[in-house]
């Protein structure tokens, strides 16, 4: 798995318990997945069509840092399944994962429309193309 990018839990990312908000953590991990997928379908028109039972398995506080990995699953015909595990950097620990979110491509009319791939590209690998 591939942790691309990393947040800093900060004060108004707490919930009532003083440790990271899920609904926080849940937004990070949607966006992070929706600009992966656009990414690799090169259209700006993906969404989130479903995402699979979630597991908190640890709390982050103020301060951590956590990343946020994501791997694909499988590459549907309009779908691109993803699995996503969030990491704290401090204690090391597993914060959450999720192991199906599916994004679906769309066209102009926000119909699923099938995206032709079959595999992760790498940006090294198109500036060749
Ligand atoms: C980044 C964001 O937060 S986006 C905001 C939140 N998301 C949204 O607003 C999306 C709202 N939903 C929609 O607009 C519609 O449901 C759509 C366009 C995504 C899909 O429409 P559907 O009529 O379900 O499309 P359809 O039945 O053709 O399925 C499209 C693909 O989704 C997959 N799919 C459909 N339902 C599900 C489901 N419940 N679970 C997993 N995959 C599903 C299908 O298998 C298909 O994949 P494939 O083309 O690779 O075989």
């Amino acid at each position: 798995m591939r942790f691309h990018t990393r947040k800093w839990v900060k004060p108004e990312d707490l919930n009532a318990n003083g440790t990271l908000f899920g609904g926080q953590l849940l937004a990070w991990i949607d966006e992070e997945a929706a600009l992966y997928s656009i990414v690799q379908l090169e259209n700006p028109k993906v969404v989130t069509k479903f995402m699979s039972e979630i597991n908190f398995m640890s709390a982050a506080k103020q301060g951590d840092i956590v990343e946020i990995g994501i791997d694909v699953v499988k590459f549907g015909t309009s779908s691109l399944v993803l699995r996503s595990e969030v990491r704290n950097m401090m204690t090391r620990e597993k914060i959450i994962t999720i192991d199906n979110i599916t994004m679906v491509n769309l066209d102009e009319d926000g119909k699923p429309k099938p995206h032709g791939k079959t595999q992760i590209e790498f940006v090294e690998d198109r500036l060749g193309k």
